[in-house]
């Protein structure tokens, strides 16, 4: 099994680079789908598992991807006539793979994709995406595992949504490019991955206002074409390593951090007593020797993000005196909480708040990632534990980090991921007695 061995104790130190972000480029991977001339070429695309299964649901869907990953560039081309299937295997493997429906659903007027299930996080429906595609005219049938839609076309819409969902914001924005006539969504999600999205359809040809506040409107056009488009950089991605020199006591330029993108992360980080400077190529962290308790809600953007609510429970675990953390977005996010009890971590979980009592005298112990910033948060622990951390269940973490074990050997950790595919329980050799 594949495992990071992390040996706890060393400052991170120097200069990291931020790879772009997963949670943008998937739907914009997506968006491919839409345009009926020209080539869709994005750079900055992070090399990430769930990049590989977005370019394989569209080589299915017989889209053209072509990868160069030297210089982190896909180009797309759905030029031909494509398909309008997307099987559970790839709905399975990747939730997000549930964004191709609307964009399918306004090129073709159908779309059958596989319903897909909660995770180690949440229960995670789809009910937002639907209603909203409903009111655009679609008709919605759920069979087999399957949700499929039809429609002769997409009419534009007033749509309200009950909560400011990120993946439904990106359906029914997709969606509403090619409609006919105007759609109003009120309540999106505010995300920079749903701003980068929207200016890549406008640059497409698409008509949508209001990217980044909360109502969106779209006016639909007839015809998208392929463009050129450089992805933003991973906002979480970067939290993460910020996170990791705020607990080190390191001193670490992180490139490309875009200081905008991080506000409630870096308003946290300077109560608890990190500095935060801003450079010109990115946000120097500095790490104090003491860290300061704090309590944190995560809520959509701009609220604090859940996506960072595992790697700030480790700083908040190793900061002196009590801290608080309520996770209101999703309702079953505290699983590396129980694996960090092995660590000797003392906290008590209270409904969906976590109450943590620091500092923390964690200890290595091995350890199962259980979804992928689980898994980030894990090794984070393993960098301030004493003795040595192994985290398994990387398949999670390989989703949303690039070389994340080289990145943090490079700042000074003593971390190295290794394959001890003999299993040495075989090797006991039992004596004749
Ligand atoms: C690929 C991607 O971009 N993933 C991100 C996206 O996921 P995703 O798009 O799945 O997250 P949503 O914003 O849709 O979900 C947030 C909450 O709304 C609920 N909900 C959502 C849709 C719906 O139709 N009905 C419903 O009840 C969900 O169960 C969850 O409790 O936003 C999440 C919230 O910031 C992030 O954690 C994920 O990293
Ligand atoms: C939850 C996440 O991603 P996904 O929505 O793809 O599961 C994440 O990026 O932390």
């Amino acid at each position: 099994m594949e495992k990071i061995i992390v040996r706890g104790g060393k400052r991170l130190v120097g200069e990291v680079e931020i790879e772009g972000a997963k949670n943008a480029v998937l739907p914009i991977l997506a968006a491919s789908i839409l345009p009926t001339s020209g080539r869709l070429v994005l750079h900055n695309v992070p090399m990430l598992s769930d990049v590989y299964t977005m370019n394989n649901v569209l080589r299915f869907l017989n889209v053209q991807v072509g990868m160069d990953e030297v210089n982190k560039t896909v180009v797309l081309d759905a030029t031909n006539d494509i398909s309008y299937e997307t099987p559970f295997k790839y709905v399975a493997k990747m939730r997000a793979s549930i964004v191709v429906l609307g964009p399918l659903l306004a090129r073709l007027g159908h779309a059958k994709v596989a319903m897909p299930g909660g995770c180690a996080i949440g229960t995670r429906p789809i009910d937002l995406h639907l209603k909203g595609l409903e009111a655009m005219g679609a008709k919605i049938s759920r069979h087999d595992g399957y949700i499929e839609a039809t429609v002769d076309r997409l009419q534009g819409a007033n749509i309200y949504l009950d909560f400011p969902s990120v993946g439904a914001t990106q359906n029914i924005m997709m969606a509403a490019t090619l409609a006919k006539g105007t759609t109003v969504i009120e309540n999106v999600a505010r995300e920079p991955e749903i701003v980068d999205l929207a200016n890549v359809l406008n640059k497409m040809g698409a008509k949508i206002k209001g990217a980044g506040t909360e109502t969106l409107k779209i006016e639909g056009v007839e015809e998208l074409y392929g463009v050129e488009h450089s992805i933003i950089q991973d906002r979480i991605e970067a939290g993460t390593f910020m996170v990791a020199a705020g607990l080190t006591q390191g001193n670490v330029l992180v490139k490309g951090a875009i200081a905008e993108h991080n506000k409630p992360l870096i308003s946290k980080m300077k109560q608890m007593g990190i500095k935060v400077q801003e450079e010109e190529n990115g946000l120097r962290i500095i790490g104090p020797k003491e860290l300061k308790p704090v309590n944190v809600k995560t809520l959509p953007h701009p609220g604090f993000p859940t996506d960072m609510q595992p790697q700030m429970t480790i700083l908040q675990i190793m900061a002196n005196g009590t801290s608080m953390l309520t996770e209101t977005v999703f309702e079953n996010r505290f699983m590396h909480l129980e694996e960090l009890r092995r660590m000797n971590a003392n906290f008590r979980i209270e409904g969906n708040s976590v109450v943590m009592v620091g500092p923390a005298k964690l200890n290595g112990a091995e350890v199962a990632a259980t979804d992928l910033r689980a898994a980030a948060a894990l090794v984070l622990s393993g960098l301030v534990a004493e003795n040595i951390t192994q985290v398994t269940h990387l398949d999670y973490l390989d989703r949303g980090y690039y070389k994340f074990h080289e990145k943090l050997a490079k700042l000074g950790a003593d971390i190295k991921r290794i394959n001890d595919v003999v299993d040495t329980e075989y090797q006991i050799k039992t004596p004749v007695v």
